[in-house]
């Protein structure tokens, strides 16, 4: 049965295969596409899970045209490295919020990586802070990530832009019963906790064939797909860094474990501070301690796991260290 998990072995192509019956295999795993800087995102990301101790390796899934010398320094980081193939959806004339999104369908390859019987997905600009490893052991069968703020210009094309109403303040702007239902919650999608499933694989790959794209491309999509089982998480999952200025009421930063460099010129790899908000004290504080993680080469693989980077196995580097406290920033407002 293809959804059976088979016999653990380390075929030629490095994916490991889980063993059969019930083994609780978990990772996190991340998308990479491209030549450019994002690798530096994943590398972060990498020594970011280190250092909070987690207890599991972090996949890359990585789209062709990232080049050797990039899985290289990932496998050196002791990252599961796996090529997937692209995802396109249907020709269409529509505008993505932004041009490359389009290159994001491609994550839906994450559904086939079977050998794990429970994932977390983050992205590359996304930096863990705190342990969250016991997301891990949220009730199977539901589709686990945080809610998304629709007051930033990237959603101007939709009508809760055009009345002010978002998910994040319900009260401050209802919706009104003209427009009809209210529009059932939203996740961002850099950041959710699922389950690997070959039936679900094929089904989001024959369903997207017939979703025409829409401009938030995959997570418009993911969003429309797992609407029966999604379930919100709290904000300090994935902070939305337009929640800063959008929701500061929502936001503790101090209670932050997840922070998600999504907004416009806020990629640390890439930082200037000139786009707007980029010059705020707690964005400054949050690329810093991105830079912190990125630079610590205490973090790195080889310098936590000796005698396994020396026969270049690859195996999950788990730091076993205690994990930092978020040190609290400035404050939001
Ligand atoms: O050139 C690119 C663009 C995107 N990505 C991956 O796709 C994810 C989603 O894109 P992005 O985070 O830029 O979207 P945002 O969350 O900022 O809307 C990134 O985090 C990366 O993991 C990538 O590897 N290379
Ligand atoms: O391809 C669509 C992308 O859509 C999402 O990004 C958006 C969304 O969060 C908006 O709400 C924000 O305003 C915006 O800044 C941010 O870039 C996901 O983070 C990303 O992983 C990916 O799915
Ligand atoms: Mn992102």
């Amino acid at each position: 049965m293809a959804s059976q998990i088979m016999n653990t072995t380390v075929n030629n192509t490095g994916r490991r295969l889980a063993k059969a019956g019930s083994i609780q295999s978990r990772a996190y795993v991340t998308f990479l596409a491209g030549n450019g800087d994002y690798v530096k995102g994943v590398v972060g990301l990498a020594k970011g899970l280190r250092r909070v101790g987690t207890a599991y390796p972090l996949v890359v899934a990585v789209l062709p045209d990232v080049p050797a010398e990039h899985r290289r320094l990932l496998v050196e980081q002791g990252c599961i490295v796996r090529e997937i193939e692209p995802v396109y959806p249907p020709e269409n004339q529509t505008n993505f919020a932004m041009a490359y999104y389009v290159i994001n369908y491609s994550k839906l390859r994450i559904w086939e990586f079977v050998e794990y019987s429970k994932m977390i997905y983050l992205d590359g600009d996304i930096q863990v802070y705190e342990n969250i490893d016991h997301l891990f052991d949220l009730p199977d069968k539901h589709f686990y990530a945080v809610m998304d703020c629709f007051c930033e210009k990237t959603w101007s094309h939709t009508p809760q832009y055009k009345i002010g109403y978002c998910q994040q303040c319900q009260d401050k702007v209802k919706w009104p019963k003209q427009l009809g239902p209210k529009p059932p919650l939203y996740f961002n999608a850099g950041m959710f906790v699922f389950e690997p499933s070959l039936p679900t694989y094929h089904d989001l790959l024959s369903t997207l064939k017939i979703t025409p794209p829409t401009p938030f491309a995959e997570q418009d999509f993911l969003n429309m797909f797992f609407k029966d089982i999604y379930k919100p998480i709290p904000n300090v999952y994935n902070l939305v860094l337009a929640m800063l200025w959008r929701h500061p009421e929502n936001v503790k930063l101090n209670k932050v474990k997840v922070v998600h460099y999504c907004a416009a010129g806020s990629k640390p790899w890439r930082y200037t501070g000139e786009e707007q908000n980029m010059d705020r004290e707690d964005i400054k504080f949050l690329v810093r301690k991105w830079w912190d993680v990125y630079n610590d080469e205490s973090l790195d693989y080889k310098a936590t796991n000796p005698a396994e980077a020396k026969d270049k196995r690859l195996k999950p580097g788990a730091l076993v260290k205690a994990s930092a406290k978020f040190v609290t920033a400035p404050s939001a407002a």
